[in-house]
């Protein structure tokens, strides 16, 4: 562990030494998005009252293990919440282009005023449902976290694809039963090369788990 900020929050787990693994030369901004979220998460309702001695290692490591899976273009991170993993994902990514898709207005201004305070010129917040936004068939990549079961997030998420587009959604340890509940979606959106990408082993104790599936190219 290292703590590279004497003055953080009470309560606030210290700065881990895995998020200089996952951040390098972002790791101001990311370390500047956490003590923010410290500071007002609890209070505006983006994170429960348990969440800050773990905030580090659970949410924002947790979130930023994923930056590799992700391509150059256009990524769309549906239900981002207090921006997680898509706020994350722009901070370590500037390169792509993250759209986050929020339909409550409190967690929208938030993600708006984020953006604004990190400088961040890569992202821009949608307030609406994944199934109402207006990106159908237009987005590279989708990610999303803590939504839903695959069996409801595929059908809101897989359309929003281009065609060829990849679905990168964070998943827990009940991610093969989940695959096995949403066998009808997966058969219906004609997803391809579907699996299970395992994220940071070595790096942090509780690895990051993602499904992965294409849509079809015609
Ligand atoms: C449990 S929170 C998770 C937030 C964040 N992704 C995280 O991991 O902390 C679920 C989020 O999804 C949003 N959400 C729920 N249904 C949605 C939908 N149909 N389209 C887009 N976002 C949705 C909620 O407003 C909420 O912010």
């Amino acid at each position: 562990m290292t703590d590279q900020s004497p003055d953080r929050q009470p309560g606030l787990e210290a700065e881990p030494s895995s998020a200089a693994v996952v951040f390098g030369d972002r790791l101001d901004v990311a370390r500047a998005f956490t003590e923010s979220l410290g500071e007002h998460g609890e209070e505006l309702g983006l994170i429960g009252p348990l969440e800050l001695p773990r905030l580090w290692t659970r949410h924002v490591v947790n979130s930023g293990l994923v930056a590799p899976l992700l391509r150059p273009g256009r990524v769309g991170d549906v239900g981002s919440g207090a921006g997680l993993p898509g706020l994350v994902l722009a901070i370590a990514r500037p390169d792509v282009h993250l759209t986050l898709i929020e339909p409550m207005e409190r967690r929208v201004a938030w993600l708006d005023r984020q953006v604004a305070e990190l400088g961040l010129d890569n992202v821009d917040v949608v307030r609406a449902r994944a199934e109402d936004v207006k990106l159908k068939g237009r987005l590279d990549q989708v990610t999303a976290r803590a939504v839903s079961a695959l069996r409801t997030l595929i059908p809101i998420t897989a359309p929003l694809l281009r065609p060829g587009g990849e679905l990168v959604l964070m998943k827990g340890s009940g991610v093969d039963g989940e695959i096995g509940a949403a066998e009808k979606a997966i058969r219906k959106y004609r997803l391809s090369d579907v699996e299970v990408v395992v994220l940071g082993e070595g790096v942090v104790d509780d690895v990051t788990r993602v499904f992965r599936a294409r849509v079809p190219s015609d």
